[in-house]
């Protein structure tokens, strides 16, 4: 028996003791830098010439570490062996899977500084953000393992006398999980072990920006119990080796998470049968989003503007649940927005994430950077800048808080996905106006209404087409188990990471019926 789940608590760094020890393991994670990390295929580590250069965004001289390059041979040959390996752990018990991730929470539970003091350094995660992505890798691994037990009870379906009817989900092959960087160890975690504890065997390639946390993750599934060739971890080039295996005709699910330039790409890709295919290949593509939180004429505007400033700046604005867009009745507008800029002036600062008193660190590389600033100065063209605008990318790639007044509901920058630490407002005249800048994307992630009125959260529960609506509150940190997460329209396929659901989107249902 498993003890019942329950989220893994977020660290007080407010507690001396807690400060302390994450001090102290940012300072061994920096004196381990630099090192050089192989691909692991079947459970051999192979070092490649070809290497990723990860680098510490906050300071782009420090190099994190050197990820071996997986080319279309090293992914072919990773392939093969989870190909062969699904033979075997298809039959597995569900019970000796799900033990295999009981266990590695365990030890990232035990080991939980180090792997945030990681984050902080290969992500550029300040503190709160970088123990909360830990925490959600613990809770993927606790809460799916849990999940996979209740599968494996099977569905009641009815029998006639002269029969014995049974509905099972069995899994459906090998894996490719591509993840992003801006959960690096949660998403990363989160998608591959989905994949793993349904019974499938999987080809993870990481984000090329941080790989190397995904290099820590298979070292505890191995301490964990993970047999060779289960999963297979293959960094590279998206292209190169995204592309090849998605392509692969034996290649039985994709599951993504990432933009939606790149995320609408594999599903067509995915879409193709290739000679000697055998199947239609089941993808799980969660992409962008372009968040909004709505303003109600009766509502507190104090909690309004927390919210907003949190979600919109917290991690940078690099969530894909980040508000990047208010929409404010007209006869609160003026205030809100003022107390919007004043919290984002006094207490939005930003710097080396090493250091806790930022609540901001950088973006995370150059083209995010340069991609942020783009949008910055068309936001100066559109509405009327209030707060930051500048950047600075001689060190790190640092973006001050940025807020901008005044936009048309269909600018530019009220549009299209930003991905950094800008957000836009603009006016409504009513509720039911306000609802309807707010569905005016072509996303439909999370969003937030802060209201008093009882009338309207009912509509907007109703109206406002969002994966994740959140009420008096910002629209950011869904928790695992808590708050299933994922979105509609071309945020993507809407599989709800964390939820009920998660696992069967790895799995095929089978029907046997027995004469009696
Ligand atoms: N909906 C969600 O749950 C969710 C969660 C996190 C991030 N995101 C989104 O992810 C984006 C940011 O992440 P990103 O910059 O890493 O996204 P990205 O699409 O650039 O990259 C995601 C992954 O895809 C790989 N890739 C790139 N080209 C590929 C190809 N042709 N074939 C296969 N793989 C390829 C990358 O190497 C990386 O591993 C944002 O749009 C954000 O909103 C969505
Ligand atoms: N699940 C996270 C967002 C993941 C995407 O970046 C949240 O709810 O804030």
């Amino acid at each position: 028996m498993v003890v019942p789940y329950k989220h893994e608590p977020f660290t007080d760094f407010s507690v001396e003791e807690n400060r302390r020890a994450l001090e102290a393991a940012i300072k061994q994670v920096e004196s381990d830098l630099g090192k050089d990390y192989p691909l692991i295929i079947g459970g051999e580590r192979i070092m490649t010439d070809d290497k990723i250069k990860v680098v510490n965004p906050a300071n782009k001289k420090e190099v994190i570490g050197y990820v071996s390059k997986a080319n279309q041979d090293l992914a072919e040959k990773a392939h093969r062996i989870a190909d062969e390996t699904f033979d075997w752990w298809r039959k597995t018990k569900a019970q000796f899977r799900a033990d295999i991730l009981f266990r590695a929470a365990a030890i990232v539970r035990r080991r939980k500084h180090e792997f945030t003091a990681h984050l902080v350094k290969e992500g550029g995660k300040p503190w709160k953000e970088a123990d909360a992505d830990t925490a959600e890798a613990i809770d993927f691994m606790e809460f799916y393992g849990r999940q996979m037990l209740e599968i494996d009870k099977g569905v009641e379906i009815n029998s006639r006398p002269i029969e014995n009817n049974r509905f099972h989900y069995i899994p459906l092959g090998v894996g490719v999980v591509i993840s992003p960087w801006n959960f690096l160890f949660a998403i990363m975690c989160g998608t591959t072990v989905a994949a793993m504890v349904s019974g499938n065997t999987v080809l993870l390639k990481p984000a090329s920006a941080t790989p190397i946390i995904a290099y820590k993750m298979m070292e505890v599934l191995e301490e964990a119990g993970l047999p060779k060739g289960v999963i297979n971890y293959i960094p590279g080039s998206g292209k190169e080796v995204g592309d090849y295996l998605v392509d692969h005709p034996r290649t039985r699910f994709v599951s993504f998470t990432g933009s939606r330039e790149v995320g609408t790409r594999i599903f067509e890709r995915a879409a193709k049968v290739h000679e000697g295919q055998k199947w239609l290949k089941r993808t799980i593509i969660e992409m962008g989003g372009k968040d909004t939180i709505v303003v109600d004429k009766d509502s507190d505007l104090e909690l309004a503007a927390d919210a907003i400033t949190y979600s919109a700046f917290g991690f940078s604005g690099q969530k894909c649940s980040a508000c990047s867009r208010v929409v404010a009745h007209e006869e609160v507008y003026d205030e809100l927005l003022d107390r919007v800029v004043h919290k984002t002036k006094e207490h939005v600062n930003y710097g080396d994430p090493t250091d806790n008193s930022h609540y901001m660190g950088p973006v995370i590389d150059q083209g995010a950077y340069d991609k942020i600033m783009d949008y910055i100065k068309i936001g100066k063209e559109e509405g009327k800048l209030m707060a930051g605008g500048k950047g600075d990318d001689s060190k790190g790639w640092f973006i001050e808080p940025t807020v901008f007044a005044d936009l048309a509901p269909d600018a530019t920058i009220m549009q299209e996905e930003i991905f950094g630490p800008v957000v836009g407002f603009t006016k409504a005249k009513s509720f039911d106006e306000a609802l309807e800048i707010a569905n005016n994307t072509e996303y439909g992630l999370t969003g937030a209404v802060i209201s008093n009125n009882r009338a309207h959260i009912e509509k907007a529960r109703e109206d406002f087409h969002v994966g994740n609506l959140y009420f008096n509150r910002g629209c950011t940190a869904a928790i695992v188990g808590y708050h299933p997460f994922g979105g509609f329209n071309m945020s993507g396929t809407d599989s709800k990471a964390g939820g009920p659901d998660y696992l069967i989107h790895h799995m095929q249902g089978k029907t046997t019926s027995e004469m009696l």
